[in-house]
């Protein structure tokens, strides 16, 4: 609950300020239409992982309306790289406003597209050795498939973080027996709620141990 706490802040939309554009969009989907932004509550915690990783490079496969795009990039330390992959042109174009509102565009590189064949063009195409950071928050189906996949091209190092969202609803039951089953991660479950709603959610946090 303190964690809500301090997490809250009270503000007006303000251009350049990305706490005031994430307070926006929670106000927004909280009161007047529900949409799946990683939203407040679980967003502190993603806030928190964020902090504790202090990640040079990030990369975030879902962007959607770049709600959680703002809420990493804003706590990136200055010559810090986020990249996140959108499918949906249409939402695409929208967090593109959003981040540029927040004044968060240098920190951040928009690529639309699909993982699949996204991720193994990463290193030549984006000189991205590993990623200290990786949030999953794309559709569970692919959370596993991808996970192999950034793991086959030598996109994680020991000691890189996943953050899964929605490992309980929708629901990623695959990508759970695996990182919490592997010897090869060492995984933990944050409990919270899906977004704007009572309904039991969570962020799983999974350490690659090399
Ligand atoms: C679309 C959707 C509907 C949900 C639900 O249970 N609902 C019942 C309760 N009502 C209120 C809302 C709707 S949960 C969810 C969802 C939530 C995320 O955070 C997602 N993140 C990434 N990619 C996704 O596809 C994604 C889907
Ligand atoms: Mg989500």
């Amino acid at each position: 609950e303190a964690d809500r706490k301090e997490c809250t802040q009270v503000t007006h939309v303000h251009e350049w300020d990305p706490g005031s554009v994430i307070q926006a969009i929670d106000h927004y989907c909280r009161n007047k239409e529900w949409a799946m932004n990683v939203g407040d509550e679980k967003g502190c915690i993603l806030d928190s992982v964020v902090s504790e990783v202090n990640p040079a490079t990030v990369l975030e496969l879902g962007t959607y309306c770049g709600y959680s795009t703002v809420r990493i990039a804003r706590l990136l330390p200055p010559h810090a790289k986020l990249i996140t992959l959108e499918f949906n042109p249409a939402v695409a174009a929208i967090a593109r406003q959003v981040i540029a509102w927040a004044g968060l565009e240098d920190k951040v590189q928009l690529v639309e597209g699909a993982s699949g064949d996204f991720i193994p063009r990463i290193k030549e195409q984006f000189g991205v050795k590993t990623f200290d950071l990786v949030f999953l928050d794309h559709w569970k189906e692919y959370y596993l498939p991808d996970t192999k996949l950034m793991e086959e091209c030598g996109l994680l190092r020991k000691g890189s973080v996943l953050l899964a969202d929605n490992v309980v609803c929708p629901g990623a039951p695959d990508y759970l027996e695996y990182v919490r089953s592997s010897p090869r991660y060492e995984s933990r479950y944050f409990k919270s709620h899906l977004e704007y709603t009572k309904v039991e959610d969570g962020l799983e946090k999974s350490v690659f141990l090399g």
